[in-house]
């Protein structure tokens, strides 16, 4: 956890390591650390959002390379897959049936729509999970890319606010 004056004042190689784990996208770590300084935390999350919003499938399939499958505890340590464990951490994988659901369900997201499905975990119960995913199968191409990106802006938004603090 950084504060915001100090975040400014890191060499830009400090500064995009302190992002790095937020998302895999290093355009975008690149452009939040090239902007700074930041006159408040609030300007730093609106630039971040802004930038944010114009990612489409190229930026996705960059991201999804450092975000395990739902129900999947992340094989690797460090950055990424610490957020990770922490924000799966809600889905009990001690429930057998509902980690093979999951299981399931992420095969049949994926044979649909070629990538491994995407949701914000964190404040999400394992059962809304299953409940989303199983809804999310029957978007069309275009929704389902589109709910997947806004999926992604809430884990990134959510990772750079535990990340800089006020
Ligand atoms: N496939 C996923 O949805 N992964 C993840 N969702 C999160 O909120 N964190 C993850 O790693």
């Amino acid at each position: 956890m950084t504060a915001l004056i100090p975040f400014n004042q890191l060499s830009a190689e400090q500064a995009r390591a302190l992002l790095a784990p937020c998302v895999a996208i290093p355009h975008w770590v690149e452009q939040l650390v090239a902007e700074r300084p930041y006159a408040s935390r609030g300007a730093l999350l609106d630039k971040a959002r802004t930038l944010a919003a114009g990612w489409g499938e190229a930026e996705l399939a960059q991201a999804l390379s450092a975000h395990p499958r739902i129900g999947e505890k992340p094989q690797t340590t460090g950055g990424h897959a610490e957020f990770s464990r922490r924000e799966q951490s809600a889905v009990d994988d001690n429930d057998a049936r509902l980690t093979q659901a999951l299981k399931e369900g992420n095969a049949r997201y994926e044979a649909r729509f070629g990538r491994v499905f995407l949701i914000r975990a964190k404040g999400r119960s394992g059962e809304e999970i299953l409940a989303a995913l199983e809804r999310r199968l029957n978007n069309g191409d275009a929704e389902e890319l589109r709910e997947t990106l806004a999926q992604l802006v809430e884990i990134t938004l959510l990772r750079l606010e535990g990340v800089i603090s006020e």
